[in-house]
């Protein structure tokens, strides 16, 4: 589902990283650790096609993303990618159920009733049942991140991209999600890349790698 070869990044002439190797198979979870400032986000940017790579070769569901151009790249990324970003991204003049149902819209589907059912679920699925009408600023840090979970869940991705998804969540909330991704992976066939600092996390993926600026390598404990 995504290949990742010799991959280079730079910041400003700055390197970040280099000789990052990453394979990931449908139906695999993969945890990237590492420490803080290594590249971990902008190596999930990167695979996205969100910042171009100075170096290497990104393939994600059989699609070579340099050479592609941004229109080829929105739409590879509407229809295979979830992405649950740091900083989660959710529109703020958009009522919670409206941010959830985004994705389905882009993809073209205007049947409202099954766009409703779908976002009812993943409310549910995440813990937000009754709070669809709700706008993004009354809600808590963990209740964003679950939005973003379930915005980057509803059309059933087939590669999931997770930064610190479990950040802002107490540890009950933070497995809940967790479940959700793994089911994702395992029931659904997706391929998920969890960028994670958190080991409890990162103990629910098959494999577990750590960034350094110099490649990706398996953690000590794998
Ligand atoms: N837009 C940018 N312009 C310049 N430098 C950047 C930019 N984005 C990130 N960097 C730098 O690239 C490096 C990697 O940043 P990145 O956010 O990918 O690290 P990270 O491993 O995800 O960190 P953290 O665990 O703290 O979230 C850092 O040194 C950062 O300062």
């Amino acid at each position: 589902m995504l290949e990742v070869r010799g991959l280079v990044k730079r910041h400003g002439g700055l390197p970040v990283f280099h000789g990052v190797d990453l394979a990931v198979a449908s139906g695999e979870f993969v945890a990237v650790l590492g420490e803080s400032g290594v590249g971990k986000s902008t190596l999930l940017n990167c695979i996205a096609g969100l910042e171009p790579a100075d170096g290497g070769e990104i393939v994600l569901a059989g699609q070579r993303l340099r050479g592609l151009g941004d229109e080829a790249l929105a739409r590879l990324r509407r229809e295979q990618l979830g992405f649950v970003f740091q900083a989660f991204h959710v529109l703020p003049h958009l009522d919670v159920a409206q941010n959830i149902g985004l994705p389905l819209r882009l993809l073209g589907r205007r049947d409202e009733a099954g766009i409703a059912d779908r976002v009812g679920q993943m409310l549910d699925q995440v813990g937000l049942g009754g709070l669809g009408t709700r706008l993004p600023q009354t809600l808590s840090g963990g209740q964003l991140q679950r939005v973003a979970i379930a915005r980057a869940l509803v059309h059933r991705p087939r590669l999931i991209l997770a930064d610190e998804p479990t950040g802002n969540l107490d540890p009950a909330t933070a497995a809940t999600v967790m479940d959700l991704l793994v089911d994702q992976v395992h029931a659904q066939g997706a391929a998920c890349v969890l960028v994670t600092h958190s080991r409890a996390a990162a103990a629910r993926a098959d494999r577990v790698r750590v960034l350094h600026t110099d490649g990706l390598r398996a953690a000590a404990a794998d």
